[in-house]
């Protein structure tokens, strides 16, 4: 599966926005009751918005002309009164719709978050860290601020101009027809450039999610920055992203307001119409100056909340164009699905059955391994920079799948395991630690729920009785040593001692140890190899090391080149191919 966000065939699916808007209003399905009630709102509004004129232009008529000022303040009370109830239903509505904009933000944000904890290391390899981030918070937000603050508008101004509407066709069909005219021509206008406002909008968000990934890069790798004096470089390419975000951020702040003139003459244009029209009218006799006060006040209702809505639509295209990055990653899918329960077909622990391996489709980096790996044995994976050792050590601990071919666990398809079961036997130290802000103690119980409740007595005495005293010796304040955000206050040899007491306090059938002490000094090294000497004899360990001292005691070597899996021999043997970089079969 494609993972790349940012290429066009990672997007599930093409969604029309009616499509797009149903999927998004099924996330704050749980707020129909706030929902109806602002609805119900809107149309109170809407029509005490629409009685007013109604109301003015009787009051012409009725009383203004026959000069009956008792009537005149009686009706200007009752307007006065509907204008306030309209006020504070208004005030209401903003509340609840902020509100509903709000919750919705929280779960959009933790549904995205829960997805990406649900997918797998393929996706983080296509995706820069900071693009997501920038969907996860940004692009959110957008759709937040729309629902919050445009959509009741956005409804509230579709309701007004339908009344208005019918009362312009209701009090003359002729002179409402003509009236209506120009807003036809604002539609056929609003439906040709909406595919180009999106676009412009999405061009801008991506732009965004580029520069939050320039950032996110430049921040993380500051100290190679400093060190090769390359702040021109990142500063460079931060210039670049940031002038083609300014540069998509015209062309998005042009397509948002580009209906904005064309909005303001037709209605204008409606409303001298009304004004020639109508006074043509009231010259034979067919209306009178309270009508066309009237008219006059339901043209404005009718083309103010159109402009009103060309402002709004910005908004909504942008929202749209969030939501399209945002359901981008919703819709993804892990690559990685459990099988139904499979027969038993290996003895082995592990078995490697005809597997090939690609990251990248047509790009193999593993051919053919066929290899088996046995209860309570030591192997050692060796061979040259970039031959595949890490790639077969990530398909034994399913961080990826075989393109073809089976890797069998306990005799089983390792597919057919929960990724609970898995992570319970196999145990993988990486090559590059991760560790979280905490202590050296969250650190080690990460993923380790047997020991979550112990004290740090219980906890002590555990590591007691693993062998692993001296390693937790190494941190002056023990269990509770800071380890703070980016962990730079831990050297590199120390994060890969927590993340070894991690590793085997969780006591897996399986350990994986990926170049785990490269950067340990030796007698530490002689510390960590009698701790895995005395590990259960049921244990089997798969040590990737460069350093051959560190594989003097495995129980068989393979020698891993060019994607391919070969039996080593003797360690004097794997020594010797090492060397040589010779491939033997
Ligand atoms: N995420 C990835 N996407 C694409 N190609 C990758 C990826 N990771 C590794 N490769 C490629 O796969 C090949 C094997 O890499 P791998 O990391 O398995 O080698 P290695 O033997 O562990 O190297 P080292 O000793 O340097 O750790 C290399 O050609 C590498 O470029």
């Amino acid at each position: 599966m494609n993972y790349n966000l940012n290429q066009g065939s990672a997007t599930q699916e093409k969604r029309s926005t009616y499509q797009a808007l149903k999927k998004l209003i099924q996330l704050i399905s749980n707020e129909r009751r706030n929902l109806w009630i602002a609805s119900g709102i809107i149309l109170l509004n809407s029509g005490l918005l629409l009685l007013g004129p109604l109301l003015i232009g009787h009051t012409i008529d009725a009383y203004v002309r026959t000069k009956q000022y008792q009537g005149v303040l009686q009706f200007s009370a009752i307007l006065l009164g509907m204008y306030l109830i309209a006020f504070c239903t208004g005030y209401l509505q903003t509340k609840l719709m902020g509100g509903v904009g709000q919750r919705m933000l929280y779960t959009l944000r933790n549904a995205i978050f829960n997805k990406l904890q649900e997918l797998p290391v393929a996706f983080f390899n296509e995706n820069k860290a900071g693009d997501l981030i920038s969907r996860v918070n940004s692009d959110t937000d957008k759709i937040n601020q729309f629902f919050s603050q445009s959509l009741m508008q956005f409804i509230g101004s579709i309701v007004t101009m339908i009344g208005a509407g019918i009362f312009l066709l209701l009090i003359n069909f002729e002179l409402g027809a003509v009236t209506l005219g120009p807003a036809v021509l604002i539609l056929i206008f609003t439906a040709l450039v909406s595919p180009w406002v999106k676009r412009r909008n999405a061009a801008n968000l991506k732009s965004v999610g580029g520069m939050s990934a320039e950032i996110q890069e430049s921040l993380s790798n500051f100290k190679v920055i400093i060190a090769f004096n390359r702040r021109d470089y990142f500063r460079k390419r931060f210039d670049e992203a940031n002038q083609n975000n300014y540069r998509t951020a015209i062309g998005a702040g042009l397509a948002n307001n580009i209906l904005m003139p064309v909005y303001g003459l037709l209605s204008s244009m409606a409303q001298l119409i009304v004004l020639l029209f109508g006074i043509y009218l009231i010259s034979q006799g067919e209306f009178t100056i309270g009508l066309l006060v009237s008219y006059l006040s339901y043209a404005i209702n009718f083309y103010n909340p159109l402009k009103q809505l060309a402002a709004l639509w910005a908004s909504f295209q942008v929202a749209m164009a969030s939501w399209d990055r945002v359901s981008q990653i919703l819709s993804l899918e892990n690559d990685l699905p459990q099988l139904k329960d499979t027969v038993e077909t290996s003895t082995s622990l592990l078995e490697f059955r005809n597997v090939h391996f690609s990251y990248t489709e047509g790009q193999e980096i593993l051919h053919h391994i066929n290899f088996s790996l046995e209860k309570g044995k030591t192997y050692a994976l060796i061979g040259p920079t970039g031959g595949g050792k890490t790639t077969t050590a990530s398909l034994i601990a399913r961080l990826y799948d075989a393109t073809e071919g089976t890797v069998l666990l306990s005799g089983k398809d390792i597919r057919s395991y929960t990724d609970e079961e898995r992570s319970k036997k196999i145990g993988f130290i990486l090559q590059e630690p991760f560790l979280f802000s905490g202590t050296v103690k969250d650190n080690i119980l990460y993923g380790n729920p047997k020991y979550q409740d112990y004290s740090n007595a219980q906890l002590e005495e555990v590591i007691k009785a693993a062998n692993l005293e001296a390693l937790l010796a190494i941190f002056d304040e023990g269990l509770e040593t800071l380890v703070t955000s980016g962990s730079d206050n831990i050297s590199l040899g120390q994060k890969q001692l927590i993340a070894f007491m991690r590793a085997v306090l969780r006591n897996p059938e399986l350990l994986i140890l990926d170049e785990a002490t490269a950067n340990i000094d030796t007698i530490t090294e002689q510390l960590l190899g009698m701790i895995l000497k005395n590990l259960s004899k049921d244990t089997t360990l798969v040590i990737i090391a460069h350093r051959l001292n560190t594989i003097e005691n495995a129980d068989e070597i393979f020698f891993v080149n060019s994607g391919e899996v070969i039996r080593a021999g003797t360690l004097d043997h794997a020594m010797d191919m090492l060397l040589k970089g010779k491939r033997k079969s």
